[in-house]
């Protein structure tokens, strides 16, 4: 055997453990994962609950579906905790951003409805 041949075969059998090891941590990672994922979308469903009711509330009073000045305020409390909790920013106003659209979107078909 080679030299070259003998630390290959070594290196195979290291790689198959560390592989095995790497699998193993893997799936418990996931497993958090998982678990966050799964809270996340309970949160989000407790928040459309809560903006639902917000949407008949604004419909019944005639108030506008969207709340800019609201939106500004939420926009930099977020960006300040995202930046305290070490994530970007940026992510955190374009998330708030994104699910703020959707609770309009509810908001103004519930206002059309109640027309
Ligand atoms: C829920 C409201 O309606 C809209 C949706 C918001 C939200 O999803 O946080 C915030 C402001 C409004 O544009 C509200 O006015 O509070």
């Amino acid at each position: 055997m080679t030299d070259a041949v003998a630390t290959a075969s070594t290196n195979g059998a290291t790689g198959d453990a560390t592989r095995a090891a790497a699998l193993e941590e893997l799936a418990g990672i996931r497993k958090s994962i998982d678990n966050i994922d799964a809270a996340l979308i309970h949160i989000l469903a407790e928040r459309f609950r809560h903006t639902q009711h917000v949407g008949k509330l604004k419909a019944d009073a005639g108030l506008p579906a969207s709340d800019p000045a609201r939106e500004e305020r939420q926009v930099a409390r977020l960006r300040q905790l995202a930046h305290d909790a070490d994530l970007d920013p940026e992510f955190a106003e374009k998330f708030l951003g994104f699910v703020i659209a959707e609770v309009i979107n509810h908001h103004e078909r519930i206002a059309a409805e109640a027309e």
